[in-house]
């Protein structure tokens, strides 16, 4: 469990880090219009967070380019082939996140960060794999979804924020980190 709450943490950081003014800006319209349809200080419902098409494709393409998990092992079940390598039944098998979203066959100019290629239905299944994907699939994604949905709600329409080391290096303690813990200055918004 603490692990799952690690990804979600450090997905948090990396939307912090990733969304640069036009993005924010985006979601921050997006986020508005639901927010004048409540009562001050009523709480976000489910049909709520099924308004967040445009922040869900901005949290999409931060995991695509910034996986919160990198993989994970399989067993073969059965001898097969993968460009051109055998693998045999019963070896470990490492599947990697980070390969499969870089793919130039799945993802064009995949280095871009461009939120607008998950508004067209054109991904291809299992090319898109942050939860992974099969039978052991990440229970946690729904759960995980909406937390960062809250959260990016939450922040959009109460804040604006500075990042204070503008090119703080990501470093890898298995699961991507901000190096100094990722400090930023909020400004609240006037109303
Ligand atoms: C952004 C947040 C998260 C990411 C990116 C993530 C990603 C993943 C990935 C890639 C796997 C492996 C799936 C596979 O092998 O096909 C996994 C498994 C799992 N995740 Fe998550 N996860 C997240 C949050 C959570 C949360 C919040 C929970 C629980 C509340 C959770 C519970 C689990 C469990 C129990 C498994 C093991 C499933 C199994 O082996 O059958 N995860 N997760």
């Amino acid at each position: 469990m603490e692990l799952s709450i690690m990804l979600t943490e450090t997905l948090f950081f990396d939307l912090v880090a990733f969304m640069n003014s036009s993005y924010t800006y985006l979601c921050f319209t997006e986020q508005v219009e639901i927010q004048k349809l409540k009562a001050p200080g009523e709480f976000l419902t489910w049909n709520d967070t099924q308004k967040m098409k445009y922040t869900w494709c901005v949290v999409c393409e931060v995991m695509r380019l910034s996986p919160p998990a990198h993989g994970g092992f399989r067993e073969a079940i059965a001898d097969f082939s993968y460009a051109d390598f055998t693998i045999p039944k019963g070896w470990k098998v490492l599947w990697s996140v980070h390969s499969t979203h870089k793919n130039p066959k799945y993802f064009r100019d995949p280095e871009k960060f461009d939120p607008s290629r998950f508004e067209r239905n054109g991904i291809e299944p299992y090319s898109f794999v942050p939860f992974g994907g099969g039978p052991r699939m990440c229970p946690g994604k729904e759960y995980a979804r909406l937390a960062i949905l809250v959260f990016m709600h939450n922040v959009v329409t109460q804040f604006r924020w500075e990042k204070v080391i503008q090119d703080e290096k990501i470093i890898y303690m298995s699961i991507p980190m901000p190096a100094c813990g990722l400090p930023i200055t909020l400004h609240p918004h006037k109303n």
